[in-house]
């Protein structure tokens, strides 16, 4: 396995008290595999990405173990954190503009990929070989002109084309694990599915691992070879894209699906979908039992008092009483 998360928890320290964001999340990722995270707004989805990168804030606790080839993260100190971004895990961020240095050309910024690339497979620094891969990466991002990019500054450059040049970043230091934060929210739609594309691209030239987080479960659909539904820190089902999609167990992934009209085509005529109504609890007041009682049609007294542990069923893992 990969990566494998065991246990994890991520409570934020702040005035109001602790709130428990992640709770207990279990999750392998194998190679090649793209996950997509679903889930609403505030389902914790950064929280486990930042987790993953290890840039969780000072304020957040974390306990549980996350192992990227056997090796812990969560042990290593802050200089061995250093050496593992990058090249063992990198993340793609949601806004363009925050994931590039500002005052260094995009040359200056994929050079410094290239120097750690070679440092850290043992090569020597070679300027030259550098600005090959640098180029070379540019190309197989479709930038006609690499050349020209290399000399621009982020500013000069569209959302578009900075995440693709962070795209070209993880081509050159071709980490093991990609993790992508709303990649592609601040993207008009059509700029939006090539950037999709390139992802999809980079996975299978590196068989790279891609953690895709959405609120867009649509978005997920296309990208994505195994979906994870994420409620108030809870993974609530786990599985295979399409099965996940064709017949959604848990009543919240039917939710999601439901509030897209154009993936019912997608959803068997056996499963008739509700759409739910009302938002995720606060983490300062989270229900008892079953975190999605309160918005689920299929409420039972026992959803109301216990939470349900995340079964496996098949190839599928749901968190309901429905499949106890
Ligand atoms: N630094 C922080 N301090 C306190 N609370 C935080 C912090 N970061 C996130 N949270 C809280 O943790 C919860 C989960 O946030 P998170 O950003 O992980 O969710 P998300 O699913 O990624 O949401 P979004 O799509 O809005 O980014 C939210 O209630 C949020 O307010």
């Amino acid at each position: 396995m990969l990566l494998s998360i065991r246990n994890l928890s991520v409570s934020y320290r702040t005035i109001y008290g602790k709130l428990n964001v992640l709770d207990n999340v279990d999750l392998d990722i194998d190679r090649g595999e793209i996950v997509g995270i679903v889930g609403e707004s505030g389902s914790g989805k950064s929280t486990l990405g930042q987790a993953i990168t290890r840039l969780l804030p000072p304020s957040a606790v974390v306990n549980g173990s996350i192992q990227i080839d056997g090796k812990d993260l969560l042990s290593l100190s802050e200089g061995e954190v250093t050496k593992y971004r990058g090249t063992s895990v990198f993340m793609v961020l949601q806004n363009p503009f925050t994931s590039l240095n500002p005052v260094k050309t995009v040359g200056y910024q994929l050079l410094e990929a290239a120097r750690i690339k070679m440092e850290r497979s043992g090569e020597k620094w070679n300027e030259d070989k550098g600005y090959e891969m640098s180029i070379n990466a540019l190309k197989d991002l479709r930038f006609p002109d690499p050349d020209v990019i290399m000399r621009k500054y982020p500013h000069q450059l569209s959302g578009g084309q900075i995440q693709r040049v962070v795209l070209a970043m993880s081509l050159i230091l071709k980490p093991k694990v990609l993790i992508a934060d709303e990649p592609t929210s601040a993207l008009d739609v059509t700029i939006q599915a090539q950037v999709v594309n390139l992802f999809k691209e980079l996975n299978k030239k590196l068989d790279i691992s891609i953690l895709f987080i959405t609120h867009d479960i649509s978005l997920a659909y296309v990208i994505s070879s195994r979906l994870v539904v994420l409620y108030a820190g809870r993974i609530m089902e786990d599985g295979d894209v399409e099965s996940v999609i064709r017949e959604p167990s848990h009543p919240y992934t039917q939710k999601l699906i439901a509030g897209v009209p154009d993936m019912s085509k997608f959803v068997s005529p056996d499963v008739k979908l509700e759409s739910i109504p009302g938002q995720p609890p606060s983490f300062m007041q989270l229900p008892s039992g079953c975190k999605f009682n309160p918005r689920c049609p299929f409420v039972m007294d026992v959803c109301k008092q216990r939470e349900p542990e995340l079964i496996k069923m098949d190839k599928r893992r749901v968190r309901c009483w429905l499949y106890e």
